[in-house]
């Protein structure tokens, strides 16, 4: 088999898009982010909280640009950096719950993933949006490790946070995420499970690339 897709799901801040992309950029596949698709509506939805969202997705044109690791551009405007604000964080789960805003985005993300070559991260990939993919790995790690991630990579963005309110918060997603009545986040059947706790970045890219090298 000369192409495949890879699906990686799992909870906030398991280390999915770091992952992602090293995978994606060593077998020179696309990567795609799902999750920053749902913050780019959170987005849009928080400048504009009277348009319903059936309506609001018809307006809305997202694309993802492979350039600086992976810039989310929103009808034009480049809102990469804006999409990682606590307002967004907050809300996002809430935005992602929505019918409509759901049945937008898988649309878009089958269409991305038909010819194949993409490793695309999220909640619901491996279960919803290329439940044929023919690797899917679940991700996760303690939620303590998790939120030390994530403070980390808050300060390198300039985004006030503390270690306790972080893991609240991760905590409060994920069991939104997990609860929720569409698609809710879930490891699939056939999903490979890695718990990256303690591990290295390169320790899991190389686990997932030699799962990937066995089906392709
Ligand atoms: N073993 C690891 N795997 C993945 N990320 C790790 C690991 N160790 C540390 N990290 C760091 O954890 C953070 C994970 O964040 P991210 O990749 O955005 O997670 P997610 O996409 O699951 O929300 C990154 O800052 C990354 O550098
Ligand atoms: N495939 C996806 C991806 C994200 N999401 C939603 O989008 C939110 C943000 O995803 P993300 O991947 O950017 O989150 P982080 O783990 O990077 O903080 C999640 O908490 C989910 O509510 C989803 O519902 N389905």
């Amino acid at each position: 088999m000369d192409k495949i897709n890879i699906a990686i799901d799992g909870p906030a801040a398991a280390g999915k898009s770091t992952i992602a992309k090293r995978v994606a950029a060593a077998l020179n596949m696309i990567y795609v982010d799902t999750g920053a698709m749902y913050r780019a509506i959170t987005f849009a939805h928080l400048n504009n909280k009277e348009i319903p969202f059936n309506e609001l997705v018809n307006q809305l044109e997202i694309k993802l640009i492979n350039e600086k690791g992976q810039r989310v551009l929103l009808n034009d405007e480049d809102i990469t950096d804006r999409i990682r604000e606590n307002d967004i964080t907050e809300n996002v789960s809430f935005v992602a719950s929505q019918p409509e805003v759901r049945a937008f985005l898988v649309e878009l993300q089958q269409m991305m993933t038909r010819d194949k070559g993409v490793v695309m991260d999220g909640r619901d990939i491996g279960t919803t949006v290329i439940p044929d993919a023919e690797l899917k790995v679940y991700m996760i790690a303690s939620v303590e490790e998790r939120a030390n991630r994530r403070l980390l990579d808050n300060e390198s963005r300039g985004i006030a946070s503390s270690y306790d309110q972080l893991i609240a918060d991760i905590s409060e997603r994920d069991h939104l995420d997990m609860t929720r009545d569409i698609s809710p986040l879930t490891k699939a059947e056939d999903a490979v499970s890695i718990d990256t706790t303690g591990l290295s970045i390169e320790h899991v890219t190389d686990k997932i690339l030699s799962l990937a090298e066995e089906r392709l």
